[in-house]
Protein backbone atom coordinates (compact mmCIF):
# COMPACT_ATOMS: atom_id res chain seq x y z
CA UNK A 1 0.00 0.00 0.00
CA UNK A 2 1.48 3.31 -1.07
CA UNK A 3 2.00 6.17 1.76
CA UNK A 4 -0.73 8.01 -0.19
CA UNK A 5 -3.15 4.93 0.26
CA UNK A 6 -2.30 4.27 4.03
CA UNK A 7 -3.27 7.49 4.96
CA UNK A 8 -6.58 7.40 2.91
CA UNK A 9 -7.49 4.85 4.85
CA UNK A 10 -7.38 6.76 8.38
CA UNK A 11 -9.57 10.15 6.85
CA UNK A 12 -13.47 9.39 8.47
CA UNK A 13 -15.49 8.27 5.80
CA UNK A 14 -18.74 9.48 6.58
CA UNK A 15 -21.70 8.21 4.82
CA UNK A 16 -24.60 11.05 5.53
CA UNK A 17 -27.98 9.22 4.66
CA UNK A 18 -31.07 12.21 3.97
CA UNK A 19 -34.70 10.79 5.64
CA UNK A 20 -35.85 13.78 6.06
CA UNK A 21 -38.27 14.35 3.10
CA UNK A 22 -42.08 14.33 3.23
CA UNK A 23 -42.58 12.75 0.31
CA UNK A 24 -45.37 15.04 -1.54
CA UNK A 25 -44.88 13.14 -4.81
CA UNK A 26 -45.55 9.93 -3.27
CA UNK A 27 -48.11 10.35 -0.28
CA UNK A 28 -47.49 12.75 2.55
CA UNK A 29 -49.75 10.73 4.64
CA UNK A 30 -47.22 7.56 4.25
CA UNK A 31 -43.73 8.41 4.41
CA UNK A 32 -42.20 6.56 1.98
CA UNK A 33 -38.59 6.00 3.58
CA UNK A 34 -40.32 4.17 6.20
CA UNK A 35 -42.60 2.00 3.29
CA UNK A 36 -41.14 -1.83 3.30
CA UNK A 37 -39.90 -3.15 0.26
CA UNK A 38 -39.05 -6.73 0.43
CA UNK A 39 -39.88 -6.84 4.11
CA UNK A 40 -37.53 -4.08 4.89
CA UNK A 41 -38.10 -0.32 5.63
CA UNK A 42 -36.37 1.47 2.90
CA UNK A 43 -34.28 3.68 5.34
CA UNK A 44 -32.70 0.39 6.60
CA UNK A 45 -31.55 -0.67 2.85
CA UNK A 46 -29.95 2.74 2.64
CA UNK A 47 -28.82 2.59 6.21
CA UNK A 48 -27.48 -0.67 5.70
CA UNK A 49 -25.48 -0.77 2.48
CA UNK A 50 -23.34 2.02 4.60
CA UNK A 51 -23.10 -0.36 7.36
CA UNK A 52 -22.03 -3.28 4.71
CA UNK A 53 -19.20 -0.98 3.34
CA UNK A 54 -16.25 -1.58 5.15
CA UNK A 55 -14.39 1.72 4.28
CA UNK A 56 -17.26 3.82 6.12
CA UNK A 57 -16.05 4.50 9.32
CA UNK A 58 -19.09 7.05 10.71
CA UNK A 59 -23.19 7.48 9.37
CA UNK A 60 -24.88 10.31 9.88
CA UNK A 61 -29.04 9.97 9.59
CA UNK A 62 -31.17 13.11 8.94
CA UNK A 63 -35.04 13.12 9.76
CA UNK A 64 -37.81 15.38 9.91
CA UNK A 65 -40.27 15.37 13.46
CA UNK A 66 -42.57 12.77 11.48
CA UNK A 67 -40.47 10.00 10.67
CA UNK A 68 -37.89 10.90 13.89
CA UNK A 69 -39.60 8.13 16.38
CA UNK A 70 -39.65 5.00 14.03
CA UNK A 71 -36.38 5.82 12.25
CA UNK A 72 -34.79 5.75 15.80
CA UNK A 73 -36.98 2.48 16.73
CA UNK A 74 -35.75 0.51 13.78
CA UNK A 75 -31.58 1.84 14.18
CA UNK A 76 -32.06 0.57 17.84
CA UNK A 77 -34.04 -2.61 16.90
CA UNK A 78 -31.54 -3.46 13.98
CA UNK A 79 -28.83 -2.31 16.38
CA UNK A 80 -26.53 -0.45 13.27
CA UNK A 81 -23.33 0.22 14.99
CA UNK A 82 -21.75 3.00 12.55
CA UNK A 83 -24.91 5.41 13.43
CA UNK A 84 -23.49 7.97 15.37
CA UNK A 85 -26.41 10.57 15.43
CA UNK A 86 -29.83 11.06 13.99
CA UNK A 87 -30.19 15.12 13.30
CA UNK A 88 -32.99 17.21 12.37
CA UNK A 89 -33.20 18.08 8.52
CA UNK A 90 -34.68 21.01 6.96
CA UNK A 91 -37.51 21.97 4.80
CA UNK A 92 -35.84 21.22 1.43
CA UNK A 93 -32.79 18.38 0.46
CA UNK A 94 -30.18 21.41 0.42
CA UNK A 95 -31.15 22.44 4.58
CA UNK A 96 -31.26 18.69 5.69
CA UNK A 97 -27.36 18.34 3.84
CA UNK A 98 -26.79 22.07 5.54
CA UNK A 99 -27.56 20.15 8.60
CA UNK A 100 -24.92 17.54 8.64
CA UNK A 101 -22.31 19.62 7.32
CA UNK A 102 -23.01 22.10 10.31
CA UNK A 103 -23.22 18.91 12.63
CA UNK A 104 -19.86 17.52 11.38
CA UNK A 105 -18.45 20.94 12.07
CA UNK A 106 -19.14 21.24 15.14
CA UNK A 107 -18.07 17.66 15.65
CA UNK A 108 -14.49 19.04 14.84
CA UNK A 109 -14.36 16.21 11.09
CA UNK A 110 -11.25 16.85 9.31
CA UNK A 111 -11.03 19.20 6.20
CA UNK A 112 -10.08 16.26 4.10
CA UNK A 113 -12.65 13.58 5.25
CA UNK A 114 -14.51 11.82 2.56
CA UNK A 115 -18.10 13.11 2.88
CA UNK A 116 -21.05 10.18 0.74
CA UNK A 117 -24.50 12.51 0.92
CA UNK A 118 -26.73 9.57 0.14
CA UNK A 119 -31.00 9.86 -0.31
CA UNK A 120 -32.49 7.43 1.84
CA UNK A 121 -34.94 6.51 -0.53
CA UNK A 122 -32.41 4.98 -2.79
CA UNK A 123 -32.61 1.68 -1.26
CA UNK A 124 -30.60 -0.34 -3.21
CA UNK A 125 -27.18 1.48 -4.14
CA UNK A 126 -24.36 -1.14 -4.86
CA UNK A 127 -21.32 -1.65 -2.97
CA UNK A 128 -19.66 -1.00 -5.82
CA UNK A 129 -21.01 2.08 -6.18
CA UNK A 130 -20.15 3.31 -2.53
CA UNK A 131 -16.65 1.85 -3.48
CA UNK A 132 -16.37 3.81 -6.65
CA UNK A 133 -17.47 7.19 -4.68
CA UNK A 134 -14.79 6.46 -2.01
CA UNK A 135 -11.57 5.44 -4.42
CA UNK A 136 -13.01 8.91 -6.89
CA UNK A 137 -12.19 11.18 -3.90
CA UNK A 138 -8.35 10.36 -4.08
CA UNK A 139 -8.19 11.95 -7.12
CA UNK A 140 -10.76 14.19 -7.37
CA UNK A 141 -12.67 16.64 -3.93
CA UNK A 142 -16.19 15.89 -5.68
CA UNK A 143 -17.86 12.74 -7.37
CA UNK A 144 -21.68 11.64 -7.90
CA UNK A 145 -23.21 8.35 -8.59
CA UNK A 146 -24.47 9.00 -12.16
CA UNK A 147 -25.90 6.77 -14.90
CA UNK A 148 -25.47 7.17 -18.61
CA UNK A 149 -28.72 8.69 -20.47
CA UNK A 150 -30.38 6.05 -22.69
CA UNK A 151 -32.52 8.65 -23.84
CA UNK A 152 -31.62 11.77 -25.82
CA UNK A 153 -32.00 14.62 -23.07
CA UNK A 154 -33.67 18.03 -24.13
CA UNK A 155 -32.99 20.87 -22.20
CA UNK A 156 -35.91 23.22 -22.66
CA UNK A 157 -37.01 26.86 -22.17
CA UNK A 158 -40.49 28.56 -21.69
CA UNK A 159 -42.07 30.28 -24.56
CA UNK A 160 -45.03 31.98 -23.23
CA UNK A 161 -46.95 28.73 -21.23
CA UNK A 162 -44.87 26.51 -23.42
CA UNK A 163 -41.75 24.56 -23.17
CA UNK A 164 -39.69 24.83 -26.23
CA UNK A 165 -36.46 23.08 -26.74
CA UNK A 166 -33.56 25.19 -26.20
CA UNK A 167 -30.69 22.61 -27.14
CA UNK A 168 -29.87 19.10 -27.44
CA UNK A 169 -26.42 18.20 -25.52
CA UNK A 170 -24.49 14.75 -27.31
CA UNK A 171 -26.07 11.90 -25.62
CA UNK A 172 -22.92 10.38 -24.97
CA UNK A 173 -22.43 13.40 -22.43
CA UNK A 174 -25.48 13.03 -20.67
CA UNK A 175 -26.18 11.21 -17.42
CA UNK A 176 -28.88 11.07 -14.62
CA UNK A 177 -27.55 12.32 -11.34
CA UNK A 178 -28.01 9.76 -8.76
CA UNK A 179 -26.60 9.30 -5.11
CA UNK A 180 -23.99 8.86 -3.43
CA UNK A 181 -22.71 12.65 -4.18
CA UNK A 182 -19.36 12.71 -2.72
CA UNK A 183 -16.97 15.11 -1.49
CA UNK A 184 -13.78 16.14 0.79
CA UNK A 185 -15.37 18.31 3.54
CA UNK A 186 -13.69 21.43 3.60
CA UNK A 187 -14.94 21.60 -0.18
CA UNK A 188 -18.50 20.94 0.10
CA UNK A 189 -18.54 23.19 3.73
CA UNK A 190 -16.99 25.98 1.60
CA UNK A 191 -19.71 25.52 -1.13
CA UNK A 192 -22.62 25.45 1.25
CA UNK A 193 -21.04 28.40 2.55
CA UNK A 194 -21.28 30.33 -0.78
CA UNK A 195 -24.60 29.11 -1.55
CA UNK A 196 -25.86 30.45 1.71
CA UNK A 197 -25.29 34.08 0.46
CA UNK A 198 -27.72 33.35 -1.89
CA UNK A 199 -31.80 32.88 -1.16
CA UNK A 200 -33.36 32.30 -4.63
CA UNK A 201 -30.85 29.36 -4.77
CA UNK A 202 -33.03 25.75 -4.38
CA UNK A 203 -30.83 23.29 -5.60
CA UNK A 204 -32.31 19.66 -5.71
CA UNK A 205 -28.81 17.99 -5.24
CA UNK A 206 -25.76 18.46 -3.83
CA UNK A 207 -23.69 18.33 -6.93
CA UNK A 208 -24.80 21.12 -8.11
CA UNK A 209 -23.64 23.63 -5.12
CA UNK A 210 -20.35 22.46 -6.16
CA UNK A 211 -20.89 22.79 -10.03
CA UNK A 212 -22.80 26.61 -9.54
CA UNK A 213 -20.45 27.70 -6.80
CA UNK A 214 -16.94 26.31 -7.49
CA UNK A 215 -17.10 26.07 -10.71
CA UNK A 216 -13.10 25.45 -10.74
CA UNK A 217 -13.84 21.90 -9.38
CA UNK A 218 -14.54 19.04 -11.39
CA UNK A 219 -16.96 16.87 -10.16
CA UNK A 220 -16.14 13.04 -11.34
CA UNK A 221 -18.56 10.58 -12.32
CA UNK A 222 -18.84 6.97 -10.72
CA UNK A 223 -20.83 4.36 -12.35
CA UNK A 224 -24.07 4.29 -10.94
CA UNK A 225 -26.75 1.46 -12.07
CA UNK A 226 -30.27 1.15 -14.08
CA UNK A 227 -31.25 -0.46 -9.97
CA UNK A 228 -29.98 2.79 -7.78
CA UNK A 229 -33.94 3.51 -7.90
CA UNK A 230 -35.31 6.78 -6.27
CA UNK A 231 -38.40 5.89 -5.15
CA UNK A 232 -40.56 8.81 -5.87
CA UNK A 233 -44.00 7.94 -6.82
CA UNK A 234 -46.31 4.91 -6.16
CA UNK A 235 -45.49 3.72 -9.39
CA UNK A 236 -42.39 3.11 -7.96
CA UNK A 237 -42.92 0.29 -5.14
CA UNK A 238 -43.80 -2.72 -7.52
CA UNK A 239 -40.46 -1.93 -9.81
CA UNK A 240 -38.60 -1.71 -6.33
CA UNK A 241 -40.41 -4.60 -4.96
CA UNK A 242 -38.86 -6.88 -8.17
CA UNK A 243 -34.94 -5.08 -7.27
CA UNK A 244 -35.41 -6.44 -3.56
CA UNK A 245 -36.62 -10.21 -4.30
CA UNK A 246 -33.45 -9.99 -6.89
CA UNK A 247 -31.21 -9.06 -4.39
CA UNK A 248 -32.44 -10.84 -1.43
CA UNK A 249 -31.86 -14.02 -3.91
CA UNK A 250 -28.71 -13.20 -4.98
CA UNK A 251 -27.82 -11.96 -1.01
CA UNK A 252 -29.29 -15.71 -0.13
CA UNK A 253 -27.30 -17.33 -2.63
CA UNK A 254 -24.04 -15.87 -1.68
CA UNK A 255 -24.96 -16.86 1.88
CA UNK A 256 -25.27 -20.11 1.46
CA UNK A 257 -21.89 -20.09 -0.96
CA UNK A 258 -19.98 -18.32 2.05
CA UNK A 259 -21.49 -20.89 4.36
CA UNK A 260 -20.50 -23.70 1.90
CA UNK A 261 -17.05 -22.41 1.86
CA UNK A 262 -16.71 -22.06 5.94
CA UNK A 263 -17.72 -25.79 6.19
CA UNK A 264 -15.27 -27.01 3.47
CA UNK A 265 -12.29 -25.20 4.75
CA UNK A 266 -13.24 -26.77 8.73
CA UNK A 267 -13.20 -30.46 6.96
CA UNK A 268 -10.15 -29.59 5.40
CA UNK A 269 -8.03 -27.77 8.48
CA UNK A 270 -9.46 -31.12 10.57
CA UNK A 271 -8.10 -33.76 7.92
CA UNK A 272 -4.92 -31.74 8.06
CA UNK A 273 -4.89 -32.26 12.00
CA UNK A 274 -4.98 -36.00 11.81
N1 LIG B 1 -36.17 18.49 3.21
C1 LIG B 1 -35.70 17.36 2.72
C2 LIG B 1 -36.10 16.89 1.45
C3 LIG B 1 -35.61 15.70 0.98
N2 LIG B 1 -34.77 14.97 1.77
C4 LIG B 1 -34.32 13.66 1.32
O1 LIG B 1 -33.70 13.76 0.06
C5 LIG B 1 -33.99 12.63 -0.74
C6 LIG B 1 -34.54 13.18 -2.07
O2 LIG B 1 -35.60 12.47 -2.59
P1 LIG B 1 -37.05 13.10 -2.96
O3 LIG B 1 -37.72 12.09 -3.79
O4 LIG B 1 -36.95 14.46 -3.53
O5 LIG B 1 -37.75 13.10 -1.52
P2 LIG B 1 -38.88 14.03 -0.94
O6 LIG B 1 -38.39 15.45 -0.81
O7 LIG B 1 -39.34 13.35 0.30
O8 LIG B 1 -40.03 13.95 -2.04
P3 LIG B 1 -40.94 15.11 -2.66
O9 LIG B 1 -39.99 16.01 -3.44
O10 LIG B 1 -41.92 14.38 -3.51
O11 LIG B 1 -41.60 15.83 -1.51
C7 LIG B 1 -34.94 11.75 0.06
O12 LIG B 1 -34.24 10.67 0.65
C8 LIG B 1 -35.48 12.68 1.12
O13 LIG B 1 -35.84 12.06 2.35
C9 LIG B 1 -34.37 15.44 3.00
O14 LIG B 1 -33.61 14.78 3.70
N3 LIG B 1 -34.84 16.64 3.45
C1 LIG C 1 -30.14 13.94 -5.55
C2 LIG C 1 -31.04 13.27 -6.55
O1 LIG C 1 -31.40 12.00 -6.12
C3 LIG C 1 -30.26 13.10 -7.83
O2 LIG C 1 -30.99 12.38 -8.75
C4 LIG C 1 -32.29 14.04 -6.79
O3 LIG C 1 -31.99 15.24 -7.46
C5 LIG C 1 -33.09 14.36 -5.54
O4 LIG C 1 -34.44 14.54 -5.68
P1 LIG C 1 -35.40 15.25 -6.76
O5 LIG C 1 -36.44 14.23 -7.05
O6 LIG C 1 -34.64 15.62 -8.01
O7 LIG C 1 -35.97 16.46 -6.10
Amino acid sequence: MTERENMNQIVPVVGVVLAAGFGTRFDPDNPKQLVSVGDKPIVCWSIEAFERCERVSDIVVVVNAKVRGEVERLIAEAGYGKVRVVIDGGAERVDSTAAALDMLAAAGIPDDAKILIHDAVRPFVAQSAIDGSIDALDEYDAATVAFASTDTMLLTRDLGDRKVVASVPDRPNTFRAQTPQSFRFATIRRAYELAAADPDFHPTDDTRVVVDYMPDVPVAIVAGSETNLKITTLADIPVAERIAADLTHHMTREEAKARMHAMFAGAAAQMHRR
